[in-house]
């Protein structure tokens, strides 16, 4: 299980102070895949760089850098996220993985990360700015405020276990869910016309 209790950041510097984290307190049972959103900049890099730092954690970008092959976008992320599992993380901290791949390949990257997630039960901390793969991904959605943030709202994703592109993505639910989801993110923003 990991625990995240009132983490705070300031980065400091001459003649700038930037409060990037004001507070966030969140917890995430063994075994389970969470996906964290927010607006630009609101620190999710940030989160995932102080849980690095308190635990035995890897992140695809340790794995990536390790590998200058010259692979696919596609391929580097398969080879990434082998070797991220090969060191049998505690906790497994993506960050924004699949930024950079053609759709149809981070649709299948995506379904590599669930089958291995379930096979080893790695507990998940998934940041993205993709609000639909948050929702086909995570079993839970934390979404987070601006900076200084905090936790907006931690969101149960409750639908079918069993996840597929196809029909999880055609259920009314999932619409329900993402649109719910995009709404606090513009709240987050300040778009007060969209709350
Ligand atoms: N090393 C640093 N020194 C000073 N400020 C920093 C540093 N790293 C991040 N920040 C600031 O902290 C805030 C949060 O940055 P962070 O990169 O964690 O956000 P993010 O949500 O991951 O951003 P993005 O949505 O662009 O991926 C931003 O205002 C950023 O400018």
């Amino acid at each position: 299980m990991l625990e995240i209790h009132d983490l705070r950041k300031v980065y400091e510097s001459p003649g700038r102070r930037v409060e990037a984290i004001g507070s966030i307190t969140l917890s995430v049972r063994a075994g389970e895949l969470v996906c964290v959103v927010g607006p630009s900049g609101c620190g999710k890099t940030t989160l995932l760089r102080c849980v690095a730092d308190s635990l035995r954690a890897v992140g695809l970008s340790d794995a990536a850098d390790a590998h200058p092959w010259q692979l696919s976008g596609g391929m580097q992320q398969r080879v990434a996220i082998a070797r991220a599992v090969a060191y049998e993380p505690q906790v497994l901290l993506m960050d924004e993985p699949f930024a950079a791949v053609d759709a149809q390949t981070r649709a299948d990257l995506e379904d590599l990360i669930l089958r291995l997630w379930r096979n080893f039960e790695i507990t998940t901390l998934f940041v993205t700015h993709d609000i639909d793969e948050a929702v086909y991904l995570g079993r839970r959605v934390v979404v987070l405020s601006s900076s200084p943030t905090t936790v907006m709202e931690d969101l149960k994703i409750d639908l079918p276990a069993e996840r597929d592109q196809l029909t999880t993505r055609s259920l009314p639910r999932f619409g329900e869910l993402r649109g719910h989801v995009y709404r606090q993110i513009q709240r987050a923003r300040g778009h007060s016309e969209d709350r």
